[in-house]
């Protein structure tokens, strides 16, 4: 259905796409493997006609192509959802389907196929919605359908499952099943080995722009591709590769062991980071946050757990000094880092160079000239010390893979060695390898004293690096002491026995 033989892509020095090939065939689901860097999106975006190669060749049912836009990929029956939407949050669902459609718009018709393209999928979706009220599952949703009302044959979706909560990643994924077994093929841009194994037909791996390995997904194994995804060969029993898969965090099910109560480590002390009987209301005057008490002690990790919508993140941005609680008391010290999890809106200036990027840590505290010099050289550090990929600190952020931004974000605000690091998805679109060594990294600024607050979507995440756990439900922050069930009950509002209390 579509064929990609020998496409090279050069961003000036950076060689992203090196004779790589890919074929997808109809009625299937092909997961495109990778680590950060790899060139998946690329690869993708020469496909969507958002990229011109300088060298290969594209086939689409049978006859050779090259769209010169996404409008063309689009019209040829090719659609593509970014790994950040491109949804107009201010639009309704309806507006924004029908946006970059052809003619006059008539709502009446346009919420009509919102209803038809959304019940035909098995989406539901309410065509008046506005976009910004969504969850971010529906906003998905509505990106799914904006490209299926434009009746596309291919949707290629870029790592769909990293902003959702595991049930709604779940649902989506067996969507993605039906959706090519009625006919159509998906690709699958994805850091989580099982689901690809789970869900596709095929596999694709690439390792720096080349094409390494590309099998029926009934055919190899986890430990095979993440081989493969480190350039060693899959039928070697790479050792390294091994054990960084044995650091994955979506294997965690078995790896991860169970949380056993409050354990504060040795290394913990005084308390740094504070919340007394906080409370915060948003612009429209509703209370997300009632009355939060917690505390987190200089060399220890405190992990979050909640469901979706339950005000942690409210209470992240409350402990960094983000947001300026309602009520209460924030016990807060002078260096705080912050890594949110939306780095594009919320963490990186994409037009700007890496070094004045290092530069907004701090920014509201300096004073005087800006050691430009110094930044330079310490963002070229710590490009080395986070493996960050990419060309020199002078490197315009949005040219960074997605991975290698969230990497680079997590190394400046730890780089300083704040006194408390508060962190929200920490491997959001890491690969295995940079997801261990993030986790490591978070663990090595506890060990060194850094008071750490950790929210994952993933529970096991939380589990795996938390000292001691706080679950947030309904605005509300409590210490659960047990095991991961104990949390998971208290995430849905459910006792806890051994709830030693917090903020009611
Ligand atoms: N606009 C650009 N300008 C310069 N370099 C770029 C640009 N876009 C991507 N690159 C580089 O091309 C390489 C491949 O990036 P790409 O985004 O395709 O990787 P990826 O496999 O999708 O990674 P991730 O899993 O981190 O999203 C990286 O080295 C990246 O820095």
């Amino acid at each position: 259905m579509l064929s990609l033989r020998g496409i090279t892509h050069r961003f000036g020095g950076v060689l992203a796409l090196d004779d790589a090939s890919f074929v997808v065939r109809p009625g299937t689901v092909h997961a495109l493997l990778g680590e950060n860097g790899a060139g998946k999106t690329t690869l993708m975006r020469v496909v969507f006609g958002l990229l011109a190669p300088q060298a290969g060749d594209m086939q689409w049912r049978g006859a050779p192509v090259h769209f010169s836009s996404p409008a063309n990929a689009l019209a040829s029956g090719i659609g593509m959802v970014h790994q950040h939407f491109t949804l107009v949050p201010a639009m309704t669902v309806a507006e924004n389907v029908a946006l970059g459609g052809h003619g006059a718009y008539h709502p009446a018709a346009a919420e009509a196929r919102v209803r038809e393209v959304s019940t035909r999928a098995g989406l539901p979706l309410d065509p008046h919605a506005r976009v910004d009220t969504l969850p971010v599952g529906a906003q998905q949703r509505c990106e799914i359908v904006k490209a299926l009302a434009r009746d596309v044959q291919l949707l290629i979706l870029d790592e769909p499952t990293a902003v959702l909560a595991p049930s709604e990643a779940a649902e989506l994924l067996a969507w993605v099943r039906q959706h090519a077994n009625a006919g159509n093929a998906v690709v699958l841009i994805t850091h989580k080995l099982r689901d690809a194994l789970a869900v596709a037909d095929d596999i694709t791996v690439l390792h720096r722009g080349r094409t390494v390995l590309t099998t029926r997904a009934a055919h190899t194994t986890q430990d095979a591709l993440a081989a493969a995804m480190l350039g060693e060969q899959p039928d070697v029993s790479g050792q390294s590769a091994e054990q960084v898969a044995a650091g994955i965090t979506e294997t965690a099910s078995h790896v991860v062991p169970l949380h056993s109560g409050t354990t504060v480590p040795e290394g913990a002390s005084s308390t740094v980071l504070a919340l007394d009987a906080v409370r915060w209301r948003d612009a429209r005057g509703v209370e997300r946050v009632h009355h939060a008490t917690l505390q987190v002690r200089a060399g220890e990790i405190v992990g979050i757990a909640a469901v979706e919508g339950a005000g942690q993140h409210e209470l992240l941005r409350l402990l960094a000094g983000r947001l300026e609680a309602t009520a209460g008391r924030v016990v807060r010290p002078a260096r705080v880092g912050f890594v949110p999890e939306d780095r594009h809106r919320d963490a990186l200036l994409l037009d700007a160079p890496l070094f004045e990027n290092t530069a907004l840590r701090n920014a509201g505290a300096r004073r005087g000239r800006m050691p430009w010099r110094a930044l330079r050289e310490s963002t070229a550090q710590l490009l080395t010390r986070f493996d960050v990929r990419a060309p020199g600190a002078s490197a315009v952020a949005r040219t960074l893979s997605g991975g290698n931004q969230q990497k680079f974000v997590l190394g400046r605000e730890l780089a300083d060695q704040p006194e408390a690091l508060i962190v929200e998805n920490p491997s959001r679109g890491l690969d295995f390898k940079a997801t261990a060594a993030v986790q490591q990294s978070l663990r090595d600024a506890r060990d060194a004293g850094t008071a750490v607050v950790v929210y994952s979507s993933d529970l096991d995440e939380v589990m795996l690096l938390a000292d001691r756990v706080y679950v947030m439900h309904a605005g509300q922050a409590h210490e659960v002491r047990g095991d991961r069930d104990a949390v998971g009950r208290a995430m849905l509002g459910g006792a806890s026995a051994h709830n030693v209390g917090g903020g009611v």
